[in-house]
């Protein structure tokens, strides 16, 4: 997989530091985002890689007892500064979960809520918007005669796309992706890893996974966290061929996980 080398960074993380309480969740974390690019953050469970993802959109924010130092810089405006305005944030920057979570209402609702919620009314506008988002989503041709039907009637992977057509309907920047296909099977899981790598055209992607076969085969660059560490962050051919810690080379080799 090519890697741009002078490319433009769309988050810049700096000495970020995590504690939930006295838990030190994550340790002077340096980290370049680079635009229209897939970034996988993979690690063994508790490293820290949901707390990472979940500090760039500021969802980290409403756990109880959380602090936060360093940088995270996004749009020249570091986020941990004073009056961050939180909704446009998740409007620039949006999120997709282990399972799908769509609402329990009609599958075109699902994805106008949010074009909505920022001010579009017009019927058209919505329509064509919502046609748009399911078509970059790859469900538009399973969903197009059925609009109007509950998206809980879904399959689990259909419902992982709509999540994800749900976040691109009001156009961000970045999409962050916690272990998105941790819950489907091997033929959703596929079309969810199709997707991301089309989606990298016109986003920036970060995706926790757990399954390095993905990181391969997904992502341009790849993060490997330990215990709240990065420990590395690289090309992805490189941490997988030719890691520069042993650490990360016995985690990739399946050594321990
Ligand atoms: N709300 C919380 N309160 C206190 N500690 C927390 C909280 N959330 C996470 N932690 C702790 O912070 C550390 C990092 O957790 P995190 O969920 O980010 O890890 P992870 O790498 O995503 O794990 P997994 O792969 O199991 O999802 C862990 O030690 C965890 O127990």
């Amino acid at each position: 997989m090519s890697v741009a080398t002078a490319q433009a960074q769309i988050f810049s993380v700096r000495n970020l530091n995590v504690w939930y309480g006295s838990q030190h969740a994550l340790k002077d974390i340096e980290l370049p985002i680079y635009k229209n690019e897939v970034t996988a953050i993979i690690g063994p469970s508790g490293c820290g890689k949901s707390t990472f993802i979940k500090t760039l959109n500021l969802m980290i924010q409403h756990v109880k007892r959380v602090r936060m130092s360093g940088e995270l810089l996004y749009q020249e405006r570091n986020l941990l500064d004073q009056g961050v305005d939180l909704v446009s944030l998740r409007k620039q920057v949006g999120m997709v979960f282990q399972k799908g979570n769509p609402f329990g209402k009609s599958i075109f609702e699902n994805v106008a809520y949010g074009p909505r919620i920022h001010g579009m009314s017009k019927k058209k506008e919505l329509e064509e918007t919502v046609e748009r988002a399911l078509r970059d989503a790859f469900l538009w041709d399973e969903v197009k005669d059925r609009l109007h039907t509950s998206a809980l009637g879904l399959s689990g992977g259909q419902q992982q796309r709509l999540c994800i057509a749900r976040t691109i309907a009001t156009r961000p920047e970045v999409l962050l992706m916690d272990e998105p296909t941790s819950a489907l099977d091997p033929i959703s899981t596929s079309k969810i890893e199709e997707l991301a790598m089309q989606l990298k055209k016109d986003y920036t992607i970060v995706m926790v996974t757990h399954n390095m076969q993905q990181a391969a085969r997904v992502s341009d660059r790849t993060a490997f966290f330990l215990m709240g560490e990065l420990i590395e962050h690289d090309e992805t051919g490189k941490i997988f061929s030719t890691p520069n810690d042993t650490r990360t080379e016995n985690y990739v080799m399946g050594r321990f996980g």
